[in-house]
């Protein structure tokens, strides 16, 4: 009899180890990618790192379709409830990648005609638009973390985040102008919405001026500003981490709202969350939370995967 159990107790050891190698497994070639490094630092928060360091992090065509797919994949990955968006080496990003323009410069430069070539350019600027977007698409929340330059393309990446922090090293620029383009990912559409001043919007982003990390913090482009990398990532992940232990139907209801209250009229959002809330107001969460809240000396909240 004792040897029977024994036998069924290695089975149950040997299926769930299976169990946990097949997982391990399936997030490794879920998150595999080139120019992005994806873990899981803490329990339900993901750190994407970007990661051409000896390039600086500049943007090339791999990096555009990853960024696509990585944060296409945590948004509906309910072992995700929010992400970490650093990046490795001495700078955040360079931005775009100047020495990977050959598609674009063969577009504008080929013989096509001009409406054959508008509509090839046309979808090659949305689908980089969609990199971005992706990151304000995302169910999970995102908190940029910046360090070093943060430089034309960076700064339409992270206005797409939910949160940013910075080191004090960190410098943030509007390079585009200085390479004949007006900013075409996102940094003209969301940035005045995220500092609010469109006098300093059109300053940085007619000159080119480098924006560094205190005066980003006082306009509002980061909420905090950090020490070095390793403290900034300390508070980012700490952040994520509360995030992670709240309900994934209020946070993810309450990105969905602000999103939506941002981009419409005070009447329109008040309608809006009318009807996303009468239907999330029947979720167990709101009866999980509230229990939680009133029994103050119990055990944290647990609540299911969303
Ligand atoms: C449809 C398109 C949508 C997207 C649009 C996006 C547009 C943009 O992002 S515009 C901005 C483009 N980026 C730049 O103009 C960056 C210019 N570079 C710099 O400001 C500095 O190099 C930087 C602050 C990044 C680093 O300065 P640091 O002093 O630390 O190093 P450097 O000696 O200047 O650079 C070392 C080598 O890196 C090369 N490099 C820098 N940036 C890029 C880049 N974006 N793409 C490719 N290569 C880059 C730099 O040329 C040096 O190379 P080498 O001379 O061979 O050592």
């Amino acid at each position: 009899m004792q040897s029977i159990i024994k036998l069924g107790q290695t089975a149950v050891r040997t299926l769930s180890t299976t169990a946990a190698n097949m997982a391990t497994s399936s997030f490794s070639n879920k998150y595999k990618f080139e120019t992005l490094l994806v873990s899981t630092p803490r329990e339900y928060v993901y750190h994407v790192e970007i990661n051409r360091p000896q390039q600086f992090n500049a943007m090339n065509s791999a990096f555009w379709r990853e960024m696509v797919e990585c944060f296409q994949a945590i948004s509906e990955d309910s072992d995700c409830r929010a992400v970490v968006l650093s990046a490795n080496g001495k700078h955040f990003t360079a931005g775009l990648d100047l020495t990977d323009m050959g598609p674009l410069m063969e577009t504008v430069l080929g013989d096509d005609d001009v409406a054959r070539k508008f509509r090839t350019l046309q979808q090659f600027i949305k689908s980089y638009q969609l990199s971005f977007t992706s990151i304000e698409q995302c169910n999970k929340p995102v908190i940029a973390a910046v360090h070093g330059g943060c430089i034309g393309g960076g700064v339409d990446l992270i206005t797409a985040a939910d949160i940013r922090f910075c080191t004090q090293d960190a410098f943030f620029q509007i390079k585009e102008v200085d390479i004949g383009l007006a900013a075409d990912v996102g940094t003209l559409q969301r940035l005045p919405k995220v500092i609010g001043s469109d006098s300093l919007v059109r300053e940085l982003a007619y000159t080119a001026r480098k924006m560094f990390a205190d005066e980003a913090a006082q306009a509002g482009l980061v909420s905090r500003v950090l020490s070095d990398k390793q403290m900034m990532l300390k508070a980012a992940l700490e952040t994520a981490s509360a995030i992670a232990h709240k309900s994934p139907v209020a946070v993810q209801g309450t990105k969905h709202n602000l999103n939506y209250a941002r981009d419409h009229s005070i009447e329109e959002g008040l309608n809006y969350m009318v009807v996303w809330n009468a239907t999330m107001l029947q979720s167990e969460d709101l009866r999980i939370a509230a229990m939680a809240s009133m029994d103050r000396k119990g055990p944290p909240p647990a609540f299911s995967k969303l």
